[in-house]
C-alpha cells in the first residue's frame, strides 16, 4: 500500500515552518531543472511533512519564472502523495475580506508564458482538470482550519493571473463578473501538474487584499499586502499542525487523482522512446510501465 505522505508548498509570507524538529533540507534535482529552493523535511508529533517554499527563502522567484514542474517531480521523488498550497490572494467579492481563508476549489487558468505539462514531448497525456482539488484533502484543510478558529469559506474559485503586476481596473472588474471568489498569480500551472503527477492538490488562499475593484481601495499596494501576510502565516502555521495530524483520516482511496494517468496517456506504446519514458520515471512510472 501507498504510505500517504503531506507536502506543503508556502507562498507569499510563508518560506519556513521553524518550530518543527527534526529538520533536515533537501537538495533535489529533477529532470526539469532545480526545484525553487531546498525542501524541508521535517517532524511534527512524529508525522513526517515536507514544505516547499514557492518563491524561495528570501522570495527572489517571480511567479512566471517558478520551475512548477521541478517543484512537483522532486516532491514526488519524495513519496508525497498530498499537496497543500498555501496562497496569498486578494479578494474579489465584498464578503471575503483581508484575513479571511479560502478553501478553493476551481481555478480559471489565465496565465500564458508558462510550461504547464510534464507530458510535451513524445509521449501524449490528457489528464482531466474538471475537478482540479481532492475532496478528501479539501475535507481536511477545512477541519483543521475550523479546529485553528480561522474565519473560512469552504469552496471558491480562483482566477489565477500572469502578473508579476496586478490588474487593471478593467480586468478586476471582468473577473467579478465570472463570479470568481480570489485573484492569484501561482496556483496554475502547479494544480495542473500535481494532477499529472497523481499527487492530490488542495489550495487554501488567505485573503490579504480587495484587488483594485473595491470602492475603498483604490490600489493593491505591496507594503499592506504584507502586512496583512504576516498575521495570515501565523494563522497558517497553526493550520498546517492540525492539517498534518488529520489529514490521513480523509484520504479517498478512490480519489480519481490517484490513477489518472491510466487513462490520460494516448501515445502508442511504439512511439515512446526510452528516454523520455525514462524523463517521465518519476511522474508517470507507474502508469507507463505497467
Ligand atoms: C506578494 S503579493 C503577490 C504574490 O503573492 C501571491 O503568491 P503566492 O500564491 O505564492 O502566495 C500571488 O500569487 C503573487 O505571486
Ligand atoms: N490582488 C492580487 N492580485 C493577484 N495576486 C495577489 N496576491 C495577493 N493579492 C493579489
Amino acid at each position: 500500500m501507498v504510505k500517504n505522505k503531506l507536502a506543503i508548498i508556502g507562498g507569499s509570507g510563508l518560506y519556513d515552518v521553524e518550530k518543527f524538529n527534526d529538520r533536515e533540507l533537501l537538495n533535489i534535482e529533477t529532470p526539469w531543472g532545480k526545484p525553487s529552493d531546498q525542501i524541508l523535511k521535517t517532524k511534527y508529533n512524529n508525522k513526517e511533512v515536507f514544505f516547499l517554499p514557492r518563491h524561495g527563502r528570501g522570495h527572489f522567484i517571480s511567479p512566471s519564472k517558478i520551475n512548477f514542474r521541478a517543484n512537483i517531480d522532486a516532491l514526488k521523488q519524495l513519496g508525497v502523495t498530498d499537496i497543500v498550497s498555501v496562497s496569498a490572494v486578494g479578494s474579489l467579492k465584498e464578503d471575503l475580506p483581508p484575513g479571511k481563508f479560502v478553501i478553493v476549489d476551481q481555478f480559471i487558468d489565465r496565465t500564458f508564458a508558462r510550461i504547464k505539462t510534464f507530458f510535451d514531448n513524445e509521449i501524449v497525456a490528457h489528464v482531466s482538470m474538471a475537478h482540479p482539488t481532492s475532496n478528501g484533502l479539501m475535507n481536511a484543510c477545512e477541519e483543521a482550519i475550523k479546529k485553528s478558529n480561522i474565519d473560512c469559506q469552504r469552496n471558491g474559485t480562483y482566477v489565477v493571473m500572469e502578473g508579476p503586476q496586478f490588474s487593471t481596473l478593467a480586468e478586476s472588474n471582468l473577473y467579478r463578473t465570472w463570479k470568481a471568489d480570489v485573484i492569484g498569480m501561482t496556483n496554475m500551472p502547479e494544480a495542473k501538474l500535481a494532477r499529472e503527477a497523481e499527487i492530490r492538490y488542495a489550495s487554501v488562499s488567505m485573503v490579504t487584499d480587495f484587488d483594485c475593484w473595491h470602492p475603498d481601495h483604490e490600489n493593491v499596494d505591496v507594503q499592506q499586502v504584507v502586512k496583512v501576510l504576516l498575521g495570515n502565516a501565523e494563522k497558517a502555521k497553526v493550520m498546517i499542525k492540525n492539517l498534518i495530524d488529520n489529514f490521513e483520516d480523509h484520504i479517498d482511496p478512490n480519489d480519481p487523482t490517484n490513477n489518472c494517468l491510466d487513462v490520460a496517456i494516448i501515445t502508442a506504446p511504439e512511439k515512446r522512446t526510452q528516454k523520455t519514458i525514462d524523463k517521465l520515471k518519476t511522474i508517470a512510472g507507474r502508469a507507463l510501465n505497467k
